[in-house]
Formats: C-alpha cells, sequence, structure tokens
C-alpha cells in the first residue's frame, strides 16, 4: 500500500540527507521521483543538504497544487514513481491534503520532511497536517544535541547568539554563524524554556554573579 509518511526532527538531524538517500536508492533500481521542497538554504528549485550533496527539485509556490502537477506530469506522459517533500512545515496544509489525495488516488509513496515546531515551539501548519494525515510519522533517530549533551528538540532562533521570541514564523536560516545576523541553534527543552544557548551560557559561567562565594 502506498504511503503518507512524514520524517520530521529538528534542524540539523539528517532529514534532507536522508531525503536525498531514499532518492538515490530509488533512482539506482530504476525509479523516478518528482522532487518538491520550498525555500532551500542553497537556493530556489534545490534540495541541498549539509553534508554536499544536492539535487534539483521544483520549487512549491505559494498556491501550487501538488495533486493537480502531478496529474499534469502523468498525463503528458511522463513518469513519476514516488514523491520527495523537503522542507515539508513551509507547505501550506491544503499543499499536505493534496500529496495525501497523491498517495490515495495516484497511488504513489510520498515521502515528506520537515521540521515540526518553529522557534516558539509552535507546530508549523504545514507540519501540523502532516501529523493529522500522514500514515507514518518517523522521528530521525540521528540526534542533534543540545549544548549541555542532552538531545536537542528544540529549534531556537538567535541573534548574535542570543535567543529571540519574536518575529516572522518563516526566516530562512542555518544553525552555523555566529554573526549578528539571524540563526538558529538546537536546543534541549529545558534550555530553550530557559533561553539559553551556548553562547548565552557560556557568558553566564563567566559571570561574577555565579561565583562561588567566598568567606
Ligand atoms: N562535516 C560533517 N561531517 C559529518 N557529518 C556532518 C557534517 N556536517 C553535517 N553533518 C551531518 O549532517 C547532518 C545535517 O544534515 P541535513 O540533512 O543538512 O540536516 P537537516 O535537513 O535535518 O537540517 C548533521 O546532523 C550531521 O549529522
Ligand atoms: C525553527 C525555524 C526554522 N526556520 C527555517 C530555517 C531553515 O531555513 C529551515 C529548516 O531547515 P533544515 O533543513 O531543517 O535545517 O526552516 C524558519 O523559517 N522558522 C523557524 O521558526
Amino acid at each position: 500500500m502506498p504511503e503518507l509518511v512524514f520524517f520530521c526532527g529538528t534542524m540539523d538531524c539528517g532529514k534532507s540527507t536522508l531525503a536525498l538517500q531514499i532518492e538515490h536508492n530509488r533512482s539506482a533500481r530504476g525509479l523516478i521521483g518528482m522532487i518538491f521542497t520550498r525555500n532551500d538554504r542553497a537556493g530556489e528549485g534545490k534540495l541541498s543538504s549539509r553534508l554536499g550533496l544536492v539535487t534539483d527539485a521544483v520549487e512549491v509556490g505559494d498556491g501550487a497544487d501538488l495533486y493537480a502537477h502531478l496529474v499534469d506530469h502523468l498525463s503528458r506522459g511522463r513518469r513519476a514513481d514516488y514523491v520527495i517533500a523537503d522542507e515539508a512545515q513551509f507547505l501550506a496544509p491544503e499543499q499536505i491534503d493534496q500529496l495525501a489525495r497523491v498517495v490515495d488516488d495516484l497511488e504513489l509513496d510520498v515521502y515528506a520532511f520537515g521540521i515540526t515546531t518553529d522557534f516558539r515551539s509552535k507546530l508549523f501548519p504545514g507540519s501540523q497536517r502532516l501529523v493529522e494525515l500522514a500514515d507514518r510519522v518517523e522521528v530521525l533517530q540521528v540526534e542533534a544535541l543540545c549544548w549541555c549533551g542532552a538531545r536537542a528538540t528544540h529549534n531556537a532562533r538567535t541573534v548574535g547568539g542570543v535567543m529571540v521570541v519574536e518575529g516572522a514564523q518563516v526566516v530562512v536560516g542555518d544553525v552555523t554563524g555566529s554573526t549578528d545576523e539571524i540563526g538558529y541553534e538546537v536546543l534541549c527543552r529545558r534550555h530553550h524554556r530557559r533561553r539559553m544557548t551556548a553562547a548565552t551560557s557560556r557568558a553566564a559561567a563567566l559571570s561574577p554573579d555565579v561565583l562561588p562565594v567566598t568567606h
């Protein structure tokens, strides 16, 4: 039976790498995939992994109908044996419904990859719809780690290393980068709740307030 599978996790846990591996393994057996993405850091129409691999993809625009795109593709005599959708958190809920219809009516497997929650630990609408509709939700097993060594479960947005909690839900960015620009850092829940990033925890450790009191 074809399935809609949602592979999820924090930023930097290997989702795009897995998407590229699934694509590689299937194309090595002569299958042809339809690859969708939206707002990949590598640019429009790209699916990229931090390991350096990249492939071309169909950039999903606002209001694009993914089911209609596939029907049109197939009716022109072209092939699509499965579907990959990376950065699926950025898709609209209606587009997730269209992916479910691709599974049910076109009988294709759909593998969607995305982060579940945003920098405020709120569900992205696309991810919420995937949790509601997916046949399977798979949490990636390569754990990203918080600076404290615990498993990272949350995504923090940072400016100059300091966690921020105001701003637009969508700001494309990366977990590397220590500049004043907006960046991201993965944290465990405890440190996300306390807004303690690697930089602010280092600063706190150096603060005289936390030095032991001498008699
Ligand atoms: N230099 C490196 N050497 C080995 N593994 C790396 C390196 N850089 C990144 N990675 C791996 O790649 C993962 C990020 O992969 P990626 O697919 O881009 O993540 P995601 O799509 O989930 O944000 C990291 O968690 C890490 O395991
Ligand atoms: C938490 C959070 C992330 N984003 C953006 C930042 C990146 O461009 C992508 C996630 O990509 P990855 O391959 O999983 O690293 O999402 C955002 O726009 N808003 C957020 O709150």
